[in-house]
């Protein structure tokens, strides 16, 4: 409590790298195995705490595919979603709009992780809401998706709840095989429907 107040640490160096695409990012056409517009996407990792159906606590997210490249998902805000008294914590929101930012990926058949994310709270979100969520990619620069998403409550005009703003790095299937727990890896390797999934995430050749 005594003496100065030490001066507060600098970000480190990249830290403000924007979520917005330069301007020659270019809009991929969607790729030919994506799901059709209406379909849904599935998971991919069952124990994915966004959309793993077989996550005890997850919040078990499906989205659909729409037209073009963008997604449509829906997170219902549930009591142990709480951050305030009835209202959703605003971590598990932006968790909700990174799984959908992310399943955007599926379209392009590119993995792809999340290097950046930010996220606006346009206004609180009541336990038992429905959030209606909208994600689109804005851009794609060399290995760098660039996309954006929208969250409204009680339906797709709803009132605007969220705004997100990502970047999204691809990586090969090797980033998770190299850095994930090996028990959780191998058990991915060993069951060929898992495994089918994640390659249906792969750029052919
Ligand atoms: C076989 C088992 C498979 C099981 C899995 C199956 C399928 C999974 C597939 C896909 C998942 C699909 C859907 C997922 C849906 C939702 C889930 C939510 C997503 C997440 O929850 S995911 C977890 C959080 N996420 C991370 O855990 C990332 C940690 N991080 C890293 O792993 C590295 O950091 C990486 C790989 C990002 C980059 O590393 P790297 O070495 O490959 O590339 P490098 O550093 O050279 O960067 C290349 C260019 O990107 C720029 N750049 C890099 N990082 C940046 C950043 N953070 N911000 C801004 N710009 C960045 C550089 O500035 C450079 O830009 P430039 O080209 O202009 O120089």
């Amino acid at each position: 409590m005594n003496g100065p107040i030490a001066s507060p640490p600098t970000p480190s160096a990249g830290f403000l790298t924007p979520t917005t695409p330069p301007a020659d990012a270019v809009l991929p056409p969607r790729a030919p195995e994506a799901p059709a517009p209406g379909s849904p996407l599935g998971s991919h990792y069952d124990q994915c705490f966004g959309c793993g159906p077989q996550h005890p606590q997850g919040l078990r997210m499906t989205t659909t595919a729409g037209e073009g490249l963008e997604v449509f998902a829906e997170f219902t805000v549930q009591d142990c979603h709480q951050g305030g008294p009835g209202l959703a914590h605003g971590g598990l929101l932006t968790t909700a709009m990174d799984e959908t930012l992310g399943s955007l990926n599926w379209l392009l058949h590119a993995p792809a992780v999340t290097g950046r994310l930010e996220t606006d709270f346009v206004c609180p979100v009541p336990v038992d809401s429905v959030l209606h969520i909208h994600a689109w990619i804005t851009g794609v620069h060399g290995r760098k998706i660039y996309s954006a998403a929208e969250g409204r409550i009680g339906g797709p005009d709803g009132p605007l709840a969220i705004r997100a703003q990502a970047l999204f790095i691809q990586v090969k299937l090797e980033h998770f095989t190299t850095h994930g727990r090996p028990e959780d890896i191998k058990k991915v390797l060993d069951d060929s429907d898992l495994m089918k999934r994640a390659r249906a995430f792969e750029v052919n050749p």
